[in-house]
């Protein structure tokens, strides 16, 4: 998979040279290319923002500065990921979605973010073109969470993480559900042991006392997650919770 991403700031990015996507890299699974937006200005100034039609406060990044390096960035069959506060908000689903391109270009806004008409042109040219959030908070620009997606897309990058399996059940939980409390040595820690359950060797009832601990901690901290479920999943003890 190659991954480009365009910023006014790329050395932001240079934590990518770190962990599971710096190894992947190496290893050639990942083909990372980050480029500075102002080489693709023309003024002496390297502009590449400007007021905003209508008024408003700040700056809105201009669309044929974007034009020329999007042109110059995309192959065919990239997907395109222009980060912003307004997008749907980023999910398990989007990464997996994502994970399957030849290409993913990640444009990172700033200011006010990007002029809507640099989404429009790419989406009539029939590419795919995703407006993402990563929650519901306003960052100042797009190179944080492009970090983001892009970690969770490499990890599903057949070969990026040690134990495939791991990604299996760990889709954000076993069918929909948030992760179950994890424990390692020492068995006892600050006078909190580990529960009984975990240390019998019993695997039917590690794996009930799992599911039930992860049924209830989604119930306690995302009621939408339980709304969302498919009851057919649920079995009887799930619904004696
Ligand atoms: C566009 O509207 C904006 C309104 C106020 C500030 C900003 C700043 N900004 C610029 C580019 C940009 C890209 C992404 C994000 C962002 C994403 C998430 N989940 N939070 N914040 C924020 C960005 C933009």
């Amino acid at each position: 998979m190659r991954v480009d991403v365009v910023s006014i700031f790329p050395d932001y990015l240079s934590v990518l040279d770190l962990s599971l996507v710096g190894k992947a890299r190496q290893r050639g699974l990942l083909d990372l290319r980050v480029h500075d937006l102002r080489d693709w200005t023309t003024d002496r100034h390297r502009t590449v923002d400007d007021t905003p039609f209508g008024g408003g406060a700040g700056m809105v990044m201009r669309p044929d500065v974007w034009g020329v390096a999007l042109d110059d960035v995309l192959e065919p069959g990239a997907q395109l990921v222009v980060p912003t506060p307004s997008g749907e908000v980023f999910t398990q689903r989007h990464a997996e979605e994502m994970a399957t391109a030849e290409q993913l270009v990640f444009a990172c806004g700033r200011y006010e973010g990007i002029d809507a008409r640099v989404a429009e042109h790419y989406r009539d040219a029939g590419v795919t073109v995703r407006e993402l959030s990563i929650g519901d908070y306003v960052l100042n620009g797009g190179e944080v969470a492009s970090l983001v997606m892009i970690e969770a897309v490499a990890r599903l990058v057949p070969g990026m993480v040690g134990n495939p399996e791991s990604l299996v059940e760990e889709s954000h939980g076993a069918a929909g559900l948030l992760e179950y409390p994890v424990y390692t040595k020492p068995p006892s820690w600050a006078d909190l042991e580990i529960p009984e359950v975990l240390l019998s060797g019993h695997h039917a009832r590690i794996e009930r006392w799992r599911r039930d601990r992860a049924l209830e901690r989604t119930a306690e901290r995302r009621p939408d997650m339980i709304a969302a479920l498919d009851v057919a999943t649920l079995d009887k003890q799930d619904l004696a919770l």
